[in-house]
Protein backbone atom coordinates (compact mmCIF):
# COMPACT_ATOMS: atom_id res chain seq x y z
CA UNK A 1 0.00 0.00 0.00
CA UNK A 2 1.16 3.43 -0.90
CA UNK A 3 1.84 6.10 1.88
CA UNK A 4 -1.32 8.48 2.48
CA UNK A 5 1.33 11.65 1.27
CA UNK A 6 2.65 9.57 -2.19
CA UNK A 7 -0.71 8.84 -2.99
CA UNK A 8 -1.94 12.30 -2.68
CA UNK A 9 0.62 13.86 -4.76
CA UNK A 10 -0.42 10.86 -7.17
CA UNK A 11 -3.72 12.23 -7.10
CA UNK A 12 -2.65 15.91 -7.37
CA UNK A 13 -0.74 15.03 -10.79
CA UNK A 14 -3.07 12.83 -11.90
CA UNK A 15 -6.13 15.87 -11.49
CA UNK A 16 -3.68 17.92 -13.36
CA UNK A 17 -3.20 15.80 -16.55
CA UNK A 18 -6.13 14.03 -17.03
CA UNK A 19 -9.43 16.02 -18.09
CA UNK A 20 -12.05 13.16 -19.24
CA UNK A 21 -12.81 9.94 -18.83
CA UNK A 22 -11.13 7.17 -21.45
CA UNK A 23 -14.94 6.53 -22.48
CA UNK A 24 -15.97 10.12 -23.42
CA UNK A 25 -19.09 11.80 -24.15
CA UNK A 26 -20.33 9.81 -27.18
CA UNK A 27 -16.61 8.49 -28.44
CA UNK A 28 -15.72 4.66 -28.56
CA UNK A 29 -19.62 3.15 -28.44
CA UNK A 30 -18.72 0.06 -28.58
CA UNK A 31 -16.69 -0.17 -25.34
CA UNK A 32 -17.42 -1.12 -21.92
CA UNK A 33 -18.02 1.69 -19.12
CA UNK A 34 -15.38 0.87 -16.64
CA UNK A 35 -17.24 1.16 -13.27
CA UNK A 36 -15.55 1.77 -9.67
CA UNK A 37 -17.75 1.37 -6.62
CA UNK A 38 -17.04 3.96 -3.70
CA UNK A 39 -19.10 2.45 -0.63
CA UNK A 40 -20.07 -1.05 -1.03
CA UNK A 41 -22.35 -2.22 1.37
CA UNK A 42 -25.80 -0.81 2.24
CA UNK A 43 -27.46 1.35 -1.13
CA UNK A 44 -23.62 0.73 -2.24
CA UNK A 45 -24.37 -3.02 -2.90
CA UNK A 46 -27.29 -2.43 -4.89
CA UNK A 47 -26.00 0.56 -6.74
CA UNK A 48 -22.81 -1.56 -7.76
CA UNK A 49 -25.54 -4.52 -8.43
CA UNK A 50 -27.49 -2.41 -11.09
CA UNK A 51 -24.20 -0.94 -12.89
CA UNK A 52 -22.84 -4.38 -13.10
CA UNK A 53 -25.84 -5.80 -14.56
CA UNK A 54 -25.51 -3.51 -17.69
CA UNK A 55 -24.39 -5.66 -20.07
CA UNK A 56 -21.72 -2.47 -21.34
CA UNK A 57 -20.15 -2.60 -18.35
CA UNK A 58 -16.97 -4.02 -16.36
CA UNK A 59 -16.54 -3.41 -12.66
CA UNK A 60 -12.81 -2.01 -12.50
CA UNK A 61 -12.29 -1.66 -8.78
CA UNK A 62 -14.60 -1.73 -5.13
CA UNK A 63 -13.61 1.11 -2.08
CA UNK A 64 -14.85 0.62 1.37
CA UNK A 65 -13.54 2.07 4.28
CA UNK A 66 -14.39 -1.12 6.05
CA UNK A 67 -13.31 -4.00 4.05
CA UNK A 68 -15.20 -6.46 5.59
CA UNK A 69 -17.75 -4.98 3.82
CA UNK A 70 -16.75 -5.77 0.22
CA UNK A 71 -16.87 -9.79 0.52
CA UNK A 72 -20.35 -9.16 -1.66
CA UNK A 73 -18.87 -6.99 -4.06
CA UNK A 74 -16.38 -9.64 -4.52
CA UNK A 75 -18.30 -11.73 -5.94
CA UNK A 76 -19.22 -9.40 -8.72
CA UNK A 77 -15.86 -9.21 -10.32
CA UNK A 78 -13.16 -11.51 -8.44
CA UNK A 79 -10.55 -9.78 -10.32
CA UNK A 80 -11.28 -6.46 -9.10
CA UNK A 81 -9.09 -4.65 -6.95
CA UNK A 82 -10.28 -3.68 -3.48
CA UNK A 83 -8.83 -0.58 -1.91
CA UNK A 84 -10.22 1.04 1.71
CA UNK A 85 -9.34 4.19 0.36
CA UNK A 86 -11.05 5.85 -2.51
CA UNK A 87 -7.67 8.28 -2.95
CA UNK A 88 -5.39 5.38 -3.67
CA UNK A 89 -7.98 3.95 -5.91
CA UNK A 90 -8.17 6.54 -8.32
CA UNK A 91 -4.46 7.61 -7.95
CA UNK A 92 -3.05 3.49 -8.45
CA UNK A 93 -5.61 3.20 -11.60
CA UNK A 94 -5.80 6.81 -13.27
CA UNK A 95 -7.96 6.01 -16.56
CA UNK A 96 -8.29 2.58 -16.38
CA UNK A 97 -11.61 4.36 -14.21
CA UNK A 98 -13.98 5.95 -16.65
CA UNK A 99 -16.73 6.18 -13.71
CA UNK A 100 -17.79 5.77 -9.90
CA UNK A 101 -20.58 5.34 -7.61
CA UNK A 102 -20.64 7.37 -4.68
CA UNK A 103 -22.58 5.45 -1.87
CA UNK A 104 -21.30 6.26 1.58
CA UNK A 105 -22.89 8.40 4.12
CA UNK A 106 -23.51 11.65 2.97
CA UNK A 107 -20.76 13.84 4.89
CA UNK A 108 -18.89 12.45 2.48
CA UNK A 109 -20.55 12.82 -0.87
CA UNK A 110 -19.08 16.40 -2.11
CA UNK A 111 -15.11 15.20 -1.33
CA UNK A 112 -15.36 12.38 -3.13
CA UNK A 113 -17.38 13.44 -5.57
CA UNK A 114 -15.38 16.51 -6.73
CA UNK A 115 -12.62 14.68 -6.64
CA UNK A 116 -13.60 11.99 -9.15
CA UNK A 117 -15.00 14.61 -11.51
CA UNK A 118 -11.85 16.73 -11.33
CA UNK A 119 -10.38 13.60 -12.02
CA UNK A 120 -12.70 13.57 -15.52
CA UNK A 121 -14.85 10.50 -13.86
CA UNK A 122 -18.64 10.27 -14.81
CA UNK A 123 -20.31 10.25 -11.43
CA UNK A 124 -23.66 8.36 -9.67
CA UNK A 125 -23.91 10.00 -6.07
CA UNK A 126 -26.54 9.17 -3.78
CA UNK A 127 -29.17 11.88 -2.04
CA UNK A 128 -28.75 14.23 -0.65
CA UNK A 129 -25.64 15.25 -3.07
CA UNK A 130 -23.48 17.04 -0.27
CA UNK A 131 -24.22 17.34 3.30
CA UNK A 132 -24.33 21.33 2.81
CA UNK A 133 -25.28 24.11 0.71
CA UNK A 134 -21.95 25.44 -0.15
CA UNK A 135 -20.59 21.72 -1.20
CA UNK A 136 -23.68 22.13 -3.40
CA UNK A 137 -22.83 24.90 -5.64
CA UNK A 138 -18.96 23.53 -5.33
CA UNK A 139 -20.34 20.33 -7.18
CA UNK A 140 -22.82 22.05 -9.35
CA UNK A 141 -19.47 24.58 -10.63
CA UNK A 142 -17.46 21.55 -10.96
CA UNK A 143 -20.04 19.25 -13.15
CA UNK A 144 -20.21 22.68 -15.61
CA UNK A 145 -16.27 22.41 -15.52
CA UNK A 146 -15.65 18.56 -16.20
CA UNK A 147 -18.69 18.01 -18.75
CA UNK A 148 -18.96 14.62 -17.04
CA UNK A 149 -22.11 12.32 -16.70
CA UNK A 150 -24.00 12.76 -13.73
CA UNK A 151 -26.75 11.51 -11.94
CA UNK A 152 -28.63 11.67 -8.82
CA UNK A 153 -29.57 8.32 -6.82
CA UNK A 154 -33.20 9.05 -6.51
CA UNK A 155 -33.88 6.37 -8.66
CA UNK A 156 -37.91 6.45 -7.77
CA UNK A 157 -37.32 9.76 -10.42
CA UNK A 158 -36.89 6.56 -12.93
CA UNK A 159 -40.10 4.92 -11.33
CA UNK A 160 -43.64 4.36 -13.24
CA UNK A 161 -45.75 6.02 -10.15
CA UNK A 162 -42.97 9.16 -10.52
CA UNK A 163 -43.30 9.77 -13.99
CA UNK A 164 -47.05 9.48 -13.96
CA UNK A 165 -47.41 11.78 -11.50
CA UNK A 166 -45.24 14.35 -12.98
CA UNK A 167 -47.12 13.33 -16.66
CA UNK A 168 -50.59 13.63 -14.62
CA UNK A 169 -49.59 17.45 -13.35
CA UNK A 170 -47.39 18.32 -16.57
CA UNK A 171 -50.80 17.45 -18.55
CA UNK A 172 -53.05 19.77 -16.91
CA UNK A 173 -55.61 17.23 -15.36
CA UNK A 174 -55.62 18.97 -12.27
CA UNK A 175 -54.90 22.94 -13.64
CA UNK A 176 -52.33 25.42 -12.72
CA UNK A 177 -50.88 24.19 -9.10
CA UNK A 178 -51.55 26.42 -6.39
CA UNK A 179 -49.57 24.65 -3.39
CA UNK A 180 -47.84 21.22 -2.56
CA UNK A 181 -48.01 19.87 0.44
CA UNK A 182 -44.87 16.94 0.86
CA UNK A 183 -44.59 14.98 4.31
CA UNK A 184 -42.48 11.89 5.12
CA UNK A 185 -43.15 9.36 7.66
CA UNK A 186 -39.23 8.81 9.14
CA UNK A 187 -38.11 10.63 12.11
CA UNK A 188 -34.88 13.18 12.07
CA UNK A 189 -33.45 10.67 14.65
CA UNK A 190 -33.81 6.97 16.33
CA UNK A 191 -31.87 5.24 13.89
CA UNK A 192 -28.87 5.57 16.19
CA UNK A 193 -30.85 4.86 19.23
CA UNK A 194 -28.60 8.23 20.92
CA UNK A 195 -28.77 11.82 20.94
CA UNK A 196 -25.66 12.28 22.62
CA UNK A 197 -22.36 10.72 22.19
CA UNK A 198 -21.92 7.92 23.46
CA UNK A 199 -20.15 7.17 26.88
CA UNK A 200 -18.49 4.26 27.05
CA UNK A 201 -18.03 2.89 23.73
CA UNK A 202 -17.48 -0.65 22.49
CA UNK A 203 -13.68 -0.95 20.10
CA UNK A 204 -13.60 -0.41 16.70
CA UNK A 205 -13.84 -3.22 14.41
CA UNK A 206 -10.10 -4.23 13.28
CA UNK A 207 -11.68 -3.94 9.78
CA UNK A 208 -12.55 -0.51 9.82
CA UNK A 209 -10.25 2.98 8.84
CA UNK A 210 -12.01 5.40 11.38
CA UNK A 211 -9.52 8.06 10.32
CA UNK A 212 -10.62 7.41 6.73
CA UNK A 213 -14.76 7.31 7.96
CA UNK A 214 -14.80 10.67 9.85
CA UNK A 215 -12.79 12.26 6.42
CA UNK A 216 -14.02 15.41 6.56
CA UNK A 217 -16.19 15.86 9.90
CA UNK A 218 -14.39 16.61 13.15
CA UNK A 219 -12.85 13.54 14.79
CA UNK A 220 -14.84 11.99 16.78
CA UNK A 221 -14.59 8.11 18.80
CA UNK A 222 -16.17 5.14 17.09
CA UNK A 223 -19.53 5.06 18.94
CA UNK A 224 -20.26 1.08 18.40
CA UNK A 225 -22.15 -1.14 15.63
CA UNK A 226 -24.81 1.54 14.18
CA UNK A 227 -24.38 4.71 16.41
CA UNK A 228 -22.46 6.36 13.56
CA UNK A 229 -21.51 3.60 11.08
CA UNK A 230 -23.18 1.76 9.14
CA UNK A 231 -26.82 3.35 9.08
CA UNK A 232 -27.10 5.63 12.13
CA UNK A 233 -24.93 8.06 10.78
CA UNK A 234 -27.85 9.95 9.22
CA UNK A 235 -29.29 11.48 13.18
CA UNK A 236 -25.93 13.01 13.68
CA UNK A 237 -26.04 16.75 12.79
CA UNK A 238 -22.22 16.12 11.17
CA UNK A 239 -22.60 13.28 9.15
CA UNK A 240 -26.57 13.46 8.33
CA UNK A 241 -29.08 15.37 8.00
CA UNK A 242 -32.11 13.99 9.66
CA UNK A 243 -35.64 12.66 7.83
CA UNK A 244 -35.84 15.99 5.45
CA UNK A 245 -32.18 15.47 4.20
CA UNK A 246 -32.48 11.66 4.01
CA UNK A 247 -36.08 11.98 2.47
CA UNK A 248 -36.34 15.01 0.85
CA UNK A 249 -34.73 15.03 -2.79
CA UNK A 250 -36.78 11.37 -2.78
CA UNK A 251 -40.25 13.22 -1.88
CA UNK A 252 -39.56 16.41 -3.38
CA UNK A 253 -37.86 14.90 -6.74
CA UNK A 254 -41.80 14.78 -8.35
CA UNK A 255 -42.54 17.95 -6.96
CA UNK A 256 -39.71 19.36 -8.68
CA UNK A 257 -39.91 17.62 -11.53
CA UNK A 258 -43.53 18.29 -12.09
CA UNK A 259 -43.61 21.67 -11.61
CA UNK A 260 -40.29 22.73 -13.18
CA UNK A 261 -38.85 24.50 -10.50
CA UNK A 262 -35.57 26.09 -11.87
CA UNK A 263 -34.57 28.27 -8.45
CA UNK A 264 -34.28 27.46 -4.83
CA UNK A 265 -36.32 28.85 -2.34
CA UNK A 266 -37.12 32.65 -1.97
CA UNK A 267 -38.20 32.47 2.06
CA UNK A 268 -38.59 29.78 4.40
CA UNK A 269 -39.69 29.30 8.16
CA UNK A 270 -39.34 25.88 9.98
CA UNK A 271 -40.29 24.51 13.70
CA UNK A 272 -39.23 21.38 14.78
CA UNK A 273 -39.86 19.46 17.99
CA UNK A 274 -36.94 20.14 20.37
CA UNK A 275 -32.92 19.08 19.25
CA UNK A 276 -29.57 19.66 20.83
CA UNK A 277 -26.67 20.45 18.82
CA UNK A 278 -26.11 16.38 17.87
CA UNK A 279 -28.34 15.12 16.76
CA UNK A 280 -31.28 15.99 14.07
CA UNK A 281 -35.09 17.04 15.97
CA UNK A 282 -37.78 13.96 15.95
CA UNK A 283 -40.27 15.96 13.75
CA UNK A 284 -39.66 19.02 11.34
CA UNK A 285 -41.94 21.48 9.59
CA UNK A 286 -40.75 23.40 7.06
CA UNK A 287 -43.19 26.28 4.57
CA UNK A 288 -40.99 26.79 1.62
CA UNK A 289 -42.27 29.44 -0.63
CA UNK A 290 -40.60 29.35 -4.18
CA UNK A 291 -40.79 31.47 -7.75
CA UNK A 292 -43.55 29.94 -9.48
CA UNK A 293 -43.45 28.53 -13.07
CA UNK A 294 -45.99 28.02 -16.20
CA UNK A 295 -47.32 25.11 -14.17
CA UNK A 296 -48.50 27.04 -11.21
CA UNK A 297 -51.42 29.99 -10.24
CA UNK A 298 -49.56 32.07 -8.99
CA UNK A 299 -45.52 34.37 -8.93
CA UNK A 300 -44.37 31.96 -6.27
CA UNK A 301 -45.70 28.47 -5.37
CA UNK A 302 -46.00 26.79 -1.53
CA UNK A 303 -44.42 24.29 -0.69
CA UNK A 304 -44.23 22.46 2.64
CA UNK A 305 -42.59 19.92 4.21
CA UNK A 306 -43.54 18.07 7.54
CA UNK A 307 -42.05 14.77 9.01
CA UNK A 308 -41.69 12.61 11.88
CA UNK A 309 -45.29 10.77 11.32
CA UNK A 310 -47.04 14.76 11.24
CA UNK A 311 -49.38 14.62 8.11
CA UNK A 312 -50.73 17.83 6.19
CA UNK A 313 -53.75 19.23 6.45
CA UNK A 314 -56.02 18.52 3.18
CA UNK A 315 -57.84 21.80 3.94
CA UNK A 316 -58.49 23.67 0.40
CA UNK A 317 -57.65 20.99 -1.17
CA UNK A 318 -60.46 18.47 -2.85
CA UNK A 319 -59.62 15.39 -0.92
CA UNK A 320 -62.64 14.62 2.10
CA UNK A 321 -61.45 15.04 5.22
CA UNK A 322 -62.27 10.76 5.56
CA UNK A 323 -59.79 9.86 3.44
CA UNK A 324 -56.53 8.12 5.27
CA UNK A 325 -53.19 9.56 3.72
CA UNK A 326 -50.36 7.44 2.72
CA UNK A 327 -47.55 7.38 5.34
CA UNK A 328 -45.39 9.71 2.93
CA UNK A 329 -45.74 11.58 -0.31
CA UNK A 330 -47.20 14.72 -1.60
CA UNK A 331 -50.76 16.75 -2.46
CA UNK A 332 -50.41 18.72 -5.49
CA UNK A 333 -53.40 20.91 -5.18
CA UNK A 334 -54.64 22.33 -8.51
CA UNK A 335 -57.23 24.70 -9.98
CA UNK A 336 -59.71 22.07 -10.86
CA UNK A 337 -58.64 18.98 -8.64
CA UNK A 338 -55.83 17.54 -6.30
CA UNK A 339 -53.64 14.64 -6.76
CA UNK A 340 -52.04 12.25 -4.36
CA UNK A 341 -48.55 11.36 -5.07
CA UNK A 342 -47.86 8.75 -2.41
CA UNK A 343 -43.84 7.88 -1.58
CA UNK A 344 -43.70 5.30 -3.47
CA UNK A 345 -47.35 4.54 -4.74
CA UNK A 346 -49.40 5.32 -7.94
CA UNK A 347 -51.15 8.61 -7.74
CA UNK A 348 -54.95 9.20 -7.46
CA UNK A 349 -56.99 12.29 -7.77
CA UNK A 350 -59.66 14.05 -6.26
CA UNK A 351 -62.48 14.29 -6.13
CA UNK A 352 -63.05 11.07 -7.37
CA UNK A 353 -66.25 11.14 -9.31
CA UNK A 354 -64.93 14.28 -11.50
CA UNK A 355 -62.00 11.89 -12.47
CA UNK A 356 -62.98 9.20 -15.16
CA UNK A 357 -60.76 5.47 -14.21
CA UNK A 358 -58.00 6.20 -16.80
CA UNK A 359 -57.93 10.12 -16.07
CA UNK A 360 -54.38 8.43 -15.47
CA UNK A 361 -52.24 7.79 -18.33
CA UNK A 362 -49.42 5.46 -16.72
CA UNK A 363 -45.99 6.05 -17.74
CA UNK A 364 -43.61 2.91 -17.69
CA UNK A 365 -40.91 2.88 -15.30
CA UNK A 366 -37.18 3.02 -16.84
CA UNK A 367 -33.70 1.74 -15.36
CA UNK A 368 -32.47 4.77 -13.26
CA UNK A 369 -28.93 3.05 -13.01
CA UNK A 370 -28.82 1.92 -16.44
CA UNK A 371 -29.57 5.36 -17.99
CA UNK A 372 -26.37 6.67 -16.23
CA UNK A 373 -24.45 4.41 -17.83
CA UNK A 374 -26.62 4.48 -21.17
CA UNK A 375 -25.72 8.52 -20.88
CA UNK A 376 -21.79 7.98 -20.00
CA UNK A 377 -21.70 5.48 -23.23
CA UNK A 378 -23.39 7.75 -25.45
CA UNK A 379 -22.92 11.40 -23.99
CA UNK A 380 -26.38 11.91 -23.13
CA UNK A 381 -26.87 13.80 -20.00
CA UNK A 382 -29.96 11.73 -18.20
CA UNK A 383 -32.76 14.20 -16.72
CA UNK A 384 -31.82 14.35 -13.44
CA UNK A 385 -27.70 15.24 -13.25
CA UNK A 386 -26.25 17.21 -10.72
CA UNK A 387 -27.02 20.72 -11.78
CA UNK A 388 -30.61 19.29 -10.85
CA UNK A 389 -29.04 17.47 -7.67
CA UNK A 390 -27.93 20.20 -6.24
CA UNK A 391 -31.00 22.52 -6.66
CA UNK A 392 -33.07 19.97 -4.99
CA UNK A 393 -30.53 19.44 -2.11
CA UNK A 394 -29.60 23.02 -1.64
CA UNK A 395 -33.72 23.53 -1.36
CA UNK A 396 -33.88 20.70 0.82
CA UNK A 397 -30.49 20.98 3.08
CA UNK A 398 -32.15 25.04 3.16
CA UNK A 399 -35.02 23.81 5.52
CA UNK A 400 -32.28 22.51 7.69
CA UNK A 401 -31.16 26.04 8.72
CA UNK A 402 -34.42 27.34 8.81
CA UNK A 403 -34.91 24.08 11.31
CA UNK A 404 -31.95 26.21 13.71
CA UNK A 405 -33.94 28.89 13.91
CA UNK A 406 -37.44 27.74 14.26
CA UNK A 407 -40.33 30.28 13.55
CA UNK A 408 -38.72 32.75 12.16
CA UNK A 409 -39.15 33.56 7.96
CA UNK A 410 -35.24 33.48 6.13
CA UNK A 411 -35.54 35.38 3.16
CA UNK A 412 -32.55 33.57 0.89
CA UNK A 413 -31.17 35.05 -2.15
CA UNK A 414 -29.61 32.34 -4.26
CA UNK A 415 -27.66 34.92 -6.54
CA UNK A 416 -25.35 35.69 -3.42
CA UNK A 417 -26.05 32.52 -1.93
CA UNK A 418 -26.84 34.14 1.67
CA UNK A 419 -29.74 34.99 3.80
CA UNK A 420 -30.34 38.44 3.68
CA UNK A 421 -32.34 38.81 6.96
CA UNK A 422 -30.36 37.06 9.28
CA UNK A 423 -26.33 36.87 9.19
CA UNK A 424 -25.71 34.33 12.00
CA UNK A 425 -27.54 31.55 9.72
CA UNK A 426 -25.41 31.92 6.91
CA UNK A 427 -22.78 29.96 9.06
CA UNK A 428 -24.59 26.91 8.56
CA UNK A 429 -24.15 27.34 4.75
CA UNK A 430 -20.38 25.53 4.85
CA UNK A 431 -19.04 23.62 7.24
CA UNK A 432 -15.47 24.03 8.43
CA UNK A 433 -13.33 21.12 6.92
CA UNK A 434 -11.08 18.78 9.51
CA UNK A 435 -6.88 19.23 8.48
CA UNK A 436 -6.29 17.59 5.79
CA UNK A 437 -9.76 17.34 4.30
CA UNK A 438 -10.78 20.69 2.82
CA UNK A 439 -12.78 21.34 -0.41
CA UNK A 440 -11.48 23.85 -2.62
CA UNK A 441 -13.76 26.33 -3.77
CA UNK A 442 -14.56 25.59 -7.53
N1 LIG B 1 -31.55 5.93 -3.02
C1 LIG B 1 -31.96 5.20 -2.02
O1 LIG B 1 -33.06 4.64 -2.04
C2 LIG B 1 -31.09 5.02 -0.83
C3 LIG B 1 -30.05 5.86 -0.69
N2 LIG B 1 -29.20 5.75 0.37
C4 LIG B 1 -28.07 6.67 0.40
O2 LIG B 1 -26.90 5.87 0.19
C5 LIG B 1 -25.81 6.39 0.94
C6 LIG B 1 -25.26 5.29 1.85
O3 LIG B 1 -26.28 4.94 2.78
P1 LIG B 1 -26.27 3.49 3.45
O4 LIG B 1 -25.90 2.48 2.44
O5 LIG B 1 -27.53 3.30 4.19
O6 LIG B 1 -25.08 3.72 4.49
P2 LIG B 1 -24.25 2.64 5.25
O7 LIG B 1 -23.60 3.37 6.36
O8 LIG B 1 -25.04 1.41 5.53
O9 LIG B 1 -23.20 2.18 4.14
C7 LIG B 1 -22.31 3.06 3.49
C8 LIG B 1 -21.15 2.24 2.86
O10 LIG B 1 -20.09 3.12 2.49
C9 LIG B 1 -18.90 2.74 3.21
N3 LIG B 1 -18.12 3.95 3.40
C10 LIG B 1 -18.26 4.90 4.34
N4 LIG B 1 -17.38 5.92 4.13
C11 LIG B 1 -16.66 5.58 3.03
C12 LIG B 1 -15.58 6.19 2.31
N5 LIG B 1 -15.10 7.40 2.67
N6 LIG B 1 -15.06 5.55 1.24
C13 LIG B 1 -15.54 4.35 0.87
N7 LIG B 1 -16.55 3.71 1.50
C14 LIG B 1 -17.12 4.32 2.57
C15 LIG B 1 -19.45 2.11 4.45
O11 LIG B 1 -18.54 1.36 5.16
P3 LIG B 1 -18.88 1.10 6.74
O12 LIG B 1 -20.02 0.19 6.78
O13 LIG B 1 -17.65 0.52 7.28
O14 LIG B 1 -19.23 2.46 7.29
C16 LIG B 1 -20.58 1.26 3.85
O15 LIG B 1 -20.14 0.08 3.23
C17 LIG B 1 -26.35 7.59 1.70
O16 LIG B 1 -26.07 8.76 0.96
C18 LIG B 1 -27.85 7.37 1.73
O17 LIG B 1 -28.56 8.58 1.80
C19 LIG B 1 -29.37 4.78 1.32
C20 LIG B 1 -30.41 3.90 1.23
C21 LIG B 1 -31.35 3.94 0.13
O1 LIG C 1 -35.22 5.40 0.26
C1 LIG C 1 -34.58 5.18 1.28
C2 LIG C 1 -35.00 4.13 2.22
O2 LIG C 1 -34.67 4.44 3.57
C3 LIG C 1 -33.35 4.85 3.79
C4 LIG C 1 -33.12 5.00 5.28
O3 LIG C 1 -33.95 5.93 5.86
C5 LIG C 1 -33.10 6.14 3.00
O4 LIG C 1 -31.78 6.60 3.18
C6 LIG C 1 -33.31 5.87 1.56
O5 LIG C 1 -33.10 7.01 0.78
Amino acid sequence: MIKRRQFLQASAAAAAVVACPSIVRGRNLNSKLSVAGIGCDGKGWSDIKQMSDHPQTQMAAFCDIDLARTEKVKKLAPDAPVFQDYREMLAKLGDKIDAVTVSTPDHMHAFITLDAMRQGKHVYCQKPLTHNVWEARQVANQTKKSGVITRLGNQIHSHSVYRTGVQVIQSGTIGKVKEVRSWCAATGHGKSGQISVPKNPPALPKSVDWDLWIGVAPMRTYGGHNVYHPWGWRDWQDFGNGALGDFGCHILDPVFTALKIAAPPTQLKADHSGMNDQVWAAQTQVDYVFPGTELTTDETIKISWDDGGLLPSVSGSHIPATVALPKSGSIFIGEKGTMVMPHVGPPQLFPQDQYAADAIETVESVNHYHGWVDGCLSGEQPSDGFDYGALLTESVLLGNIAVRYRTQNLQWDAAAMRFTNNDDANKWLRRDYRTGWNIDEV
